[in-house]
Formats: structure tokens, sequence, C-alpha cells
């Protein structure tokens, strides 16, 4: 592997302000210091991923951002406004919704009861809407949470985060051992909430997910940030990238 450099992002520099700005971010759990100075944005309408092996860092990052880890510091701003201060709830009612690797959905409750449980916003999605995205969560309406498939739970978790009608969608390792057809059928609703305006970050292990989604990707080791690529970039340097990944 050639040394970890930051490489130059083909596309041009950003025109618009972005809507998620992370400045020398650093966290820490208890003496354990994780994230070491991450630099990142995501502008309006991008897909963008962070990649690397287990342990880099990435959903430390996510959750700084959402505010879930407190003992961080740096500088975290969302349309311009300092996020870093408010308690989690406050930054998910600015806009930004959070579907973490353990998928967040209730277990006891049916797939209609977790989908309607959200607080609605306008413009968000109604249980019609997610159904109509994904079938078989009509099927299984009335099953509870925790009789779903690994795939339907994946589903569950991304519509019904969908309900408050983010401007950010965060999400950790969506394909994680899920079926390629699954797989398949959560990267075209990531691409229609992309075309709707949404941003997404997204944390993935899954090469070809995430190349064929991201418009760029930041490479983490050991809580770094060592590489930004475009996605020509990522593209061409797939081996280098693979490298990144493999243990
Ligand atoms: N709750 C925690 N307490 C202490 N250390 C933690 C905790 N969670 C994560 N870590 C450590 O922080 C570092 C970053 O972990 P993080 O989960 O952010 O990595 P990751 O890149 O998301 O990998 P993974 O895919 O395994 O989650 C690792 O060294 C990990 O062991």
């Amino acid at each position: 592997m050639t040394a970890p450099h930051m490489s130059s992002v083909s596309a041009a520099p950003p025109t618009v302000p972005p809507l998620l700005q992370v400045r020398d971010l650093n966290a820490y759990y208890g003496q354990s210091h994780v994230l070491h100075g991450i630099n990142l944005h995501v502008q309006p309408g991008e897909i963008v991923s962070l990649i690397g092996r287990n342990g880099a860092g990435k959903t430390t990052t996510l959750r700084s951002i959402m505010g879930a880890l407190r003992t961080r510091t740096g500088s975290v701003t969302f349309d311009g406004q300092d996020i870093l201060r408010l308690p989690s709830n406050r930054v998910a009612a600015r806009g930004l919704a959070w579907v973490p690797e353990e998928r967040a959905i209730m277990s006891t409750l049916t797939v209609r009861e977790n989908l309607e449980l959200p607080p609605a916003r306008p413009g968000g999605w109604t249980t019609e809407r997610a159904y109509e995205a994904f079938p078989v969560l009509r099927e299984r309406g009335h099953h509870p949470g925790s009789k779903l498939s690994g795939g339907e739970q994946q589903m569950l978790a991304i519509v019904r985060v969908l309900r408050s009608a983010p401007r950010l969608l965060l999400l950790d390792e969506p394909s994680e051992g899920l079926a390629p057809v699954i797989v398949q059928r959560i990267g075209d609703i990531i691409e229609e909430l992309r075309a709707d305006g949404l941003s997404v970050l997204l944390v993935e292990q899954n090469l070809k997910f995430a190349t064929r989604l991201a418009d760029r990707h930041y490479v983490f080791v050991d809580g770094e940030i060592v590489e930004e690529l475009s996605r020509a970039d990522a593209v061409a340097r797939r081996d280098d990238l693979l490298k990144y990944l493999s243990v």
C-alpha cells in the first residue's frame, strides 16, 4: 500500500456552503483518545462515505456528530449553526437522523407501530410511502420487530427515521449481513432519497455498495482521515481501498 496521503478530489470546490461541517473533531472514551482531528463536510444533496476497517473511528464520528458521545472537542456545524453543544434530541430536531448499526427499532412493537411512533413532521414519510418503498413491510405490518429478518429490520430502521423529514441521514453499515438483493433495494432507496434532495453520510465496509452510492469518500485509519477521494478516484484506486479495509 502506498503511504497514506490526502489525495486531491477532482470535483470542483463547493460553491454552496456545506450542510454539515466537522472541524478538528477529537473524541474520547474515558482516557482513550479515539478521534484525532477529523475534518469532513457534506454538501446539500451529497452522499459521502466513511470507510475503514473495524475500530478505525467511523461509528464514533457519527456518535460525536449526533451528540450521543459527549466527550469530544472541535467544531460541528449543521446549516451554519453550531450543534456540538446540543443534546442529541435537539440535534435530531435540527434535521439529522441516525440509523445506528444495531438498527434501533422497537422489538416488541409491530412494524406499523414502529412506523407510527416517531413524531411526524411536514414532508416526512407516511406509513403508506414506507410500504410503497418496501412492500415486504406492508406484508409484515402486524409482526413484532423481533420477528423480522435482518434485511426487514434495516428497511424498517431507515424508513421510520424518514418520518421526521431529515435533511441529513447518517447510516451506519446499512448493508451489513444482508442478502445482495436486499442491499440492492436499500441502495435504490438511498438514491431516491438523494434525488429528493436528502444528504447522506454513510459508514460502510462494503466497498461495492459505497462506491455505487457515494460522491466522495473519507478513508479512516486509527481515528484519522488519511485520504479523501472523489467517486472517480475510488473506482480507480479500488485495490488500495480494499487494502485499507482488510484486517
Ligand atoms: N463504548 C466504547 N468504549 C470504549 N472504547 C470504545 C467504545 N466504542 C468504541 N471504542 C473504541 O473506539 C475506537 C473506534 O471505534 P469505532 O466503533 O468508532 O470504530 P468503527 O470504525 O466504527 O468500527 P466498527 O465497524 O467496528 O464499529 C476503537 O478502538 C474501539 O475499540
